[in-house]
C-alpha cells in the first residue's frame, strides 16, 4: 500500500485541460496529482540557422518553475541570470521526445516552440511537462493543418512520459510523487511512443542499486501508465473541434483592400454568397503594401500576399483601373494616382476630363479592368481577370460607385457607373465578371497544392 492509497500501478489523478490560453496555437493544463503544468506551443515561420534552406522544421521546448512552485520560495532563474543544469536538462529532453515522433521534414520550414511552466510542483514535472507538451504540440499542428498551411500531419505517433522507481520496501511503484520520490531507491524517467519503443530512460539508483528483473518490472509499469497516459491525450484532443478555423475558411474572407468602394462590393456579392467580408479597415496595425508593380497582376499578388503572410490566412485583393484607348491603355496599374495624389477620385477624374479634352466621343473607349489575386500562405496564387468595356463622357454623371464611375459610359444600359444602383453595377462591373471566374475556379485551386 503507498502512502496515498494507490496501487503500485495506479497513475495519480490525471487531467488534460486543453485550449487553455488566448494567444499560443496549442495550450494545455496537464495535471499529475498535485503537480500541475502548462504547455503553450507556439509555431514561428522560421527555423534556426543550421536549418535555413533546408526545407526542414524544428521542434524545441523550454521548461521553466514558479519560484512557489515548491514548497520554499526558488529564486527566479531570470533573476540569477543563469540556467540550472536541471533545467537545462529537463527542456532538452522534452525537445527531443517531441522530435521524436515528429517528421520535421514534413512539417517544412517552421519551428514549433512548447514552454512548459511548472504551476505547483509534486513530483514528475518533467514527464507531465512531456506528457502535454506534446498535446500542446498536436493542438499546433491541428490548427495548421485546418488553416491549410500544413498540409500533411507531421506528427507520427503519441508520445508520453511517465516516472517509476523502487520504493525502500522494495516494491515497484508508478507515477511517483514528490514524497515518494525523494525517498526512493530507484526512481526512473521513462519517455515512450504510442508503438510501446523508448525514446528515453533515465534510471538512477539513489544510495542503492537495482536488478533486472528490477528493472523489468519497472519497465512493464512504465508501459501501462504510458499507454493510460495516451488514452488520456487521445480523448482529450478529440473533444476538440476547430470551430473558428472552420468558419475562417469556409464563411470569411479576408479582402486586402483599403478601398471602402470596392470594400463595398466585395462585402454585397461575397454576402449573397453567405461570407463575411473582412477588409484591411478591420486590421488597422496593418501598414499598406506599396504598388510596385508594373501589372494589375503583380500588384493583387503583392497585396495578397503580403497580408496572407502576415494574417496567415487566405486572402483575396484587387488591384484594377481605367484604360482608355486614346491614351494608350493609360492610366493602368496607375490609375489610382493618376493625378499624382493616391486615391484622390475628383483629382484624377479631372485630370482624365483634361487629357481627353477635344477626343471625339467615337474615340473615347475604354475599359475598365480588374484582376484578383487569391493568396495563402504556402500556395501559388491564384489569378482571374475581368473587363467591363464603355466610354468616357465629357462631364460626369451620377453619384453612385467610386472612383472614375461618374465617367465611365455603360453603352447597354446607356448610364454612367455612377449611375447605375449598386446591384445594377455588380451585375455587369469588371469586379463581378472576376469574381464569377474566382468562383469557377476556386475550390480546384483550395483543393490543389
Ligand atoms: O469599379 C470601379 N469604378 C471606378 N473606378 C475604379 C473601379 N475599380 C477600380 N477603379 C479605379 C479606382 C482607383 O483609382 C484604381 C484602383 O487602384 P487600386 O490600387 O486597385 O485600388 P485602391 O488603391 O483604390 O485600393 P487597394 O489597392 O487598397 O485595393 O482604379
Ligand atoms: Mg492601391
Amino acid at each position: 500500500m503507498r502512502h496515498d492509497g494507490r496501487q503500485e500501478n495506479q497513475l495519480r489523478e490525471v487531467t488534460i485541460e486543453t485550449e487553455v490560453l488566448k494567444h499560443a496555437e496549442g495550450s494545455v493544463m496537464i495535471t499529475f496529482g498535485e503537480t500541475k503544468v502548462l504547455c503553450a506551443a507556439t509555431v514561428e515561420e522560421s527555423v534556426p540557422p543550421f536549418l535555413r534552406g533546408s526545407g526542414k522544421g524544428w521542434v524545441t521546448a523550454e521548461y521553466s518553475m514558479l519560484p512557489r512552485a515548491t514548497n520554499t520560495r526558488n529564486r527566479r532563474e531570470s533573476a540569477k541570470g543563469k540556467l540550472t543544469g536541471r533545467t537545462m536538462e529537463i527542456q532538452r529532453l522534452i525537445g527531443r521526445a517531441l522530435r521524436a515522433v515528429v517528421d520535421l521534414d514534413k512539417l517544412g520550414e517552421k519551428s514549433i516552440i512548447v514552454d512548459c511552466d511548472v504551476i505547483q510542483a509534486d513530483g514528475g514535472t518533467r514527464t507531465a511537462s512531456i506528457t502535454g507538451a506534446f498535446v500542446a504540440l498536436s493542438i499546433a499542428i491541428q490548427k495548421e493543418m485546418a488553416k491549410g498551411t500544413l498540409l500533411d500531419n507531421p506528427i507520427k505517433e503519441h508520445l508520453a512520459a511517465i516516472s517509476v522507481g523502487i520504493l525502500p520496501t522494495g516494491e515497484a511503484v508508478l507515477d511517483l510523487d514528490y514524497e515518494e520520490d525523494s525517498a526512493a531507491a530507484v526512481d526512473m524517467n521513462l519517455v515512450m511512443t504510442e508503438a510501446g519503443e523508448f525514446v528515453e530512460i533515465q534510471g538512477t539508483g539513489e544510495e542503492h542499486t537495482y536488478t533486472r528483473v528490477q528493472l523489468l518490472e519497472m519497465l512493464d509499469l512504465g508501459d501501462l501508465g504510458i499507454r493510460e497516459l495516451i488514452r488520456l491525450q487521445k480523448e482529450a484532443l478529440e473533444a476538440l473541434v476547430f470551430p473558428a478555423y472552420e468558419t475562417v475558411s469556409a464563411k470569411e474572407i479576408v479582402i486586402a483592400t483599403n478601398n471602402p468602394g470596392k470594400a463595398k462590393e466585395f462585402e454585397a456579392i461575397f454576402g449573397a454568397k453567405g461570407y463575411t467580408v473582412k477588409t484591411l479597415r478591420d486590421f488597422p496595425e496593418i501598414p499598406e503594401v506599396a504598388e510596385t508593380g508594373k501589372t494589375f497582376a503583380e500588384n493583387a499578388a503583392l497585396k495578397a500576399e503580403t497580408i496572407a503572410e502576415r494574417l496567415n490566412c487566405l486572402v483575396l485583393a484587387d488591384d484594377s483601373g481605367l484604360m482608355v484607348d486614346a491614351l494608350n491603355g493609360q492610366p493602368g496599374v496607375y490609375s489610382a494616382r493618376f493625378a499624382g495624389n493616391d486615391h484622390n477620385d475628383a483629382a484624377n477624374n479631372a485630370k482624365l476630363l483634361h487629357e481627353l479634352t477635344g477626343v471625339p466621343m467615337e474615340d473615347r473607349t475604354a475599359k475598365f479592368h480588374c484582376t484578383l489575386a487569391l493568396a495563402a500562405p504556402g500556395k501559388e496564387t491564384l489569378f482571374v481577370e475581368g473587363e467591363v468595356p464603355g466610354r468616357i463622357l465629357s462631364i460626369p454623371r451620377g453619384d453612385n460607385g467610386f472612383g472614375y464611375d461618374p465617367l465611365f459610359y455603360v453603352e447597354e444600359l446607356e448610364q454612367s457607373m455612377a449611375e447605375l444602383t449598386a446591384d445594377e453595377k455588380n451585375k455587369i462591373s469588371h469586379r463581378s465578371v472576376a469574381i464569377k471566374r474566382l468562383s469557377a475556379v476556386w475550390e480546384e485551386w483550395q483543393e490543389g497544392k
